[in-house]
């Protein structure tokens, strides 16, 4: 990844017209590119300028009001445009004729058999149908960094305080310090304090849902860290900003200076021993609070306390009443201010005991003067009699908390495992709010998931190309793309329920001040919504934040009788908070924009073990349906929805539907076991061939598809088979749940995905190779035994009917032959997650296979005779 060439070129900056130092991003191969000249990269083969005319207007009426076009928008050329449509339409026709033409032919042996056939395949052609209208016009926004930086940054950008760029409050969700591991969450944080963005304008909030000890304790860590990484970063322009990352390609020698390889050692070194630190902490707060001077009182809890001799109102290391996982105290820390002048005061708001924010003698010579972002510790109040709205929950109190405290007109929410990976990230999402055109109406801008530790060939689909480089990119065309929970910067105001500035009646300051239904009791988070309002810059130091408002916001009661969770914040009462939360400012007039970058802008870790990630798909899955029966339903909510829009959303909440016909379908080899022949439809060779045509329709509008959106073959085949295994698995079971929740009302849980269940070990892929047997996997073990075991039936069949077959009932075994092995195909992954580590000779199936297909094709043979003679016919 990074080496020390491509660090030592980074490390050159070029002078442009504000005489900024602008740093270069490094890519691997040494050479470096601004993110500018991507723009004219995006262009290429199949994409062209959509914007001249709005830039020729601009240049023309030299309008350099403030008001820049600080993004690139391309569509797609004719050539290519053209052809992806008239396929989709193509294909229409040819679906809407086979479907009459089925109506018509209604012949087959088993009726019942025909009539799901027939209704599957309506449910087919209208779901595909759904997913396909929303890409007709695809666009594409290339954020121009140069021009933020001309209008925004007035002087070099390392002394925060004379750039103009807006404050962005940085969230960043935790749950459980085991399951998620602090190093990763760390690493997280401090990708974020290094970022490129004016340390006065930057804020970090880190939400502990386990209210745990450890974690505050490693952020002070972090936060001392922080003082030798942040200005190594900048001094070095290194990328990724997350050190386990950074450090985990060793250094080679080449042109990089001398200056740079001993910073580069003394960095390396901190950091292994800022690791062994974390790695120590639980044990040092175990043997802190172990002394018998500090115990609670005798007979009760061993107490947990912290270095500075208090009780640590979260949980403890040895849980009690009110200090346990689900049932403790709201915290709020600060463990680093960037206005030393205010004071945290107050029982649970108190200042971080550890790290100072002031220049240090670690400091890096050019970096005098450091300041570092602000960063918070947050651990709102649990208490198992209020329901804690999971996920969304916390956000929302990293919300009220931020509003107190920072009150950044732009928000930006991280899960604990994603890390920010071009430190330009979140100037590019800038980018895309202010730009004159629609950046007022830009509630938020998405960037795509990107992971680690997926496997090279990506078994399980992870990387979700289709989606995030497709759909996605699709929705860009249109209102925007959804919000995916994570690496989203959304506009404060928009989160707090209000309508777009093209849908508003007045303007939002003369607005009567909310009452407390709708944003809680606290008047300091009220006065600090009208603040918000005005989306204007505040310049003065905030006033110190009364303590009891800060304690109040974090209440576990907080939420009661407000809108928090309804049309304000983050919405509750759904698994998936990420895509109603997103319909619902789309529903309200806003659009949100869709920023990829040519480094990548953040990436995460994925579950690469079969039974956790189709956990994870339960989830989606299940919180799509759920969406779908709630008042969020996409046919009725979301007043100024658009059309395609609308449709993309209601495609989204019915997919899982599609693997109740794809089940049915799957199981069909049981009918080599029926003596007859069965037929779904008659004529059936014309069946099989009118099917195998819209097939492959779907493919060559796919291999369009992979040409706009970059996707590779391996990523579309991937996505098929994916789609195959949840439908005999996680699809139907979120089904069931959606069943059980519309009697019994109790929602899905939310099972946060394990992040390490093979931590330690050498390989970095052995996660991959182990499987957890659950209920959900029964049905694909089913389909799958039940093709193989058709295949070796088949197989028997032909053997002792070969003489007597017509052509065309050889051409009936042929195909049907041909839609097993299909299916075979499609569940592969599945086979090798079953095989765990013999999967790492795949191989062995090249050989188990075939003799499975003949020991059960001879076993058909033996019965076949034995009984023929049994009963002679
Ligand atoms: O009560 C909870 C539960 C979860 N989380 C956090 O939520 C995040 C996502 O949870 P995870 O288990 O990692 O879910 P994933 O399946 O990996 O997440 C995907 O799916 C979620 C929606 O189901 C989105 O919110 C995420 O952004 C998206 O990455 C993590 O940071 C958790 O710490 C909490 O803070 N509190
Ligand atoms: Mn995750």
């Amino acid at each position: 990844m990074t080496s020390p060439q491509a660090l030592s070129a980074g490390a050159v900056t070029v002078e442009d017209d504000g005489g900024l130092a602008v740093p270069l991003l490094a890519d691997g191969s040494g050479a470096t590119k601004t993110e500018e000249e991507c723009g004219a990269e995006a262009e290429g083969k199949y994409w062209v300028a959509a914007d001249e005319a709005e830039r020729q207007a601009v240049t023309d009426c030299g309008a350099e009001d403030g008001r820049a076009l600080l993004f690139r928008t391309y569509k797609l050329r004719g050539a290519i445009l053209h052809p992806y449509r008239a396929l989709i339409l193509v294909r229409l026709v040819a679906v809407l004729l086979f479907f009459v033409w089925r109506i018509r032919n209604s012949a087959s042996n088993v009726m019942w058999f025909w009539a799901t056939s027939v209704a599957g395949d309506a449910w087919f052609g209208f779901s595909w149908l759904l997913n396909q209208l929303p890409k007709f016009s695809p666009v594409k926004s290339v954020p121009d960094l140069a021009a933020l930086r001309r209008h925004y940054d007035l002087l070099p950008a390392d002394d925060g305080a004379a750039s103009k760029l807006p404050g962005v409050d940085v969230f960043v969700t935790t749950a459980d310090s085991v399951d998620e591991p602090v190093l990763y969450t760390m690493n997280s944080i401090l990708s974020i304090l290094a970022t490129d963005y004016p340390a006065d304008r930057l804020a970090c909030y880190v939400s502990d849902d386990s209210g745990a000890l450890v974690l505050y304790e490693a952020l002070v860590e972090a936060a001392k860290f922080a003082r030798l990484w942040v200005p190594f970063c900048r001094k070095h322009c290194v990328e990724p900003r997350a050190p386990e990352r950074y450090f985990e390609t060793e250094p080679q020698g080449g042109r990089a200076s001398q200056e740079f390889v001993n910073d580069y050692k003394r960095v390396q070194m901190e950091y292994d021993e800022f690791k062994v630190r974390l790695g120590n902490l639980p044990d040092t707060i175990r043997k802190r609070s172990g002394t018998g001077s500090m115990r609670a009182s005798e007979g009760d809890a061993q107490g947990t306390w912290m270095a500075d001799g208090m009780q640590w109102p979260g949980t403890w290391m040895d849980p009690t009443e009110k200090h346990r996982k689900g049932h403790h105290a709201g915290i709020v820390k600060v463990v680093l201010d960037h206005h030393p002048s205010r004071g945290h005061h107050g029982p649970r708001a108190g200042a971080g005991a550890g790290a100072e924010n002031k220049q240090s003698a670690d400091d890096f010579g050019a970096a005098a003067g450091l300041r570092l972002p602000m960063l918070v510790y947050v651990s709102r109040e649990k208490d198992p009699n209020y329901d804690h709205n999971k996920k969304a929950g916390a956000l929302n109190a990293q919300l009220r908390v931020s509003a107190l405290l920072s009150n950044a007109q732009f928000v930006i929410n991280f899960d604990c495992d994603h890390y920010v990976n071009n430190s330009q990230a979140l100037r590019a999402a800038v980018c895309l709010m202010l730009d004159q055109r629609e950046g007022g109406d830009t509630a938020f801008v998405q960037f795509p998931q990107r992971f680690d530790n997926v496997d090279p060939t990506d078994r399980y689909g992870n990387h979700n190309r289709v989606f995030f480089d497709g759909t996605m990119l699709a929705l860009n065309g249109l209102q925007g793309p959804s919000y995916l929970g994570t690496g989203c910067m959304f506009r404060r105001i928009a989160l707090y329920g209000v309508d777009p500035p093209h849908c508003r009646q007045q303007q939002l300051e003369s607005v009567a001040p909310e009452p407390a239904s709708k944003y809680g009791k606290s008047t300091a988070l009220i006065h600090s919504v009208s603040e918000a309002m005005g989306e204007r810059e505040r310049l003065t130091t905030p006033p110190p934040v009364p303590p009891l408002d800060v304690e109040m916001v974090v209440a576990a009661s907080y939420d009661g009788g407000t809108d928090w969770g309804k049309g304000v914040g983050y919405i509750y009462g759904i698994a998936t908070e990420d895509i109603v939360t997103g319909f619902r400012i789309h529903g309200k007039g806003w659009r949100s924009m869709y920023c990829t970058m040519r480094r990548d802008a953040f990436r995460g870790t994925a579950p690469i073990n079969l039974t956790e990630r189709l956990h994870q798909i339960v989830r989606w899955s299940g919180g799509s349906l759920e969406m779908f029966f709630s008042r969020n339903n996409p046919l009725v909510g979301g007043q100024r929805l658009k059309l395609l829009q609308r449709v993309s959303y209601l495609n989204m909440t019915v997919y899982p539907v599609t693997s109740l016909f794809i089940l049915l379908y799957a199981l069909c080899p049981v009918m080599w076991l029926v003596p007859e022949e069965v037929h779904i439809q008659r004529p059936f060779t014309r069946y099989v061939v009118y099917l195998l045509i819209t097939i492959l329709m779907i493919h060559m509008i796919g291999w369009l598809e992979m040409k706009w959106s970059g996707v590779a073959w391996l990523d579309h085949w991937r996505n098929e088979q994916f789609f195959m295994i949840g439908s005999t698995s996680a699809y139907p079971i979120a089904l069931w749940h959606m069943a059980k929740k519309l009697l019994t009302r109790k929602g899905i849980h939310f099972r946060v995905t394990s992040k390490q269940t093979t931590a330690g070990t050498d390989d970095k892929f052995a996660d991959l190779y182990e499987m957890r047997w659950t209920p959900m996997l029964v049905p694909t073990a089913f389909v799958l035994v039940a093709n193989v075991g058709a295949v070796g039936v088949a197989m028997g069949k032909a053997l002792v009917y070969m003489g007597v077959w017509t052509v065309a009932q050889k051409t009936h075994a042929a195909l049907g032959l041909l839609f097993n092995v299909w299916i075979m195909l499609l569940l592969y992954p599945f086979a090798l997650a079953i095989m765990g580590r013999w999967a790492k000779r795949p191989i062995i199936l090249l050989v188990l296979l075939p003799a499975v297909f003949a020991v059960v094709g001879t076993i058909y043979v033996a019965l076949h005779f034995l009984l023929a003679n049994v009963i002679p016919i």
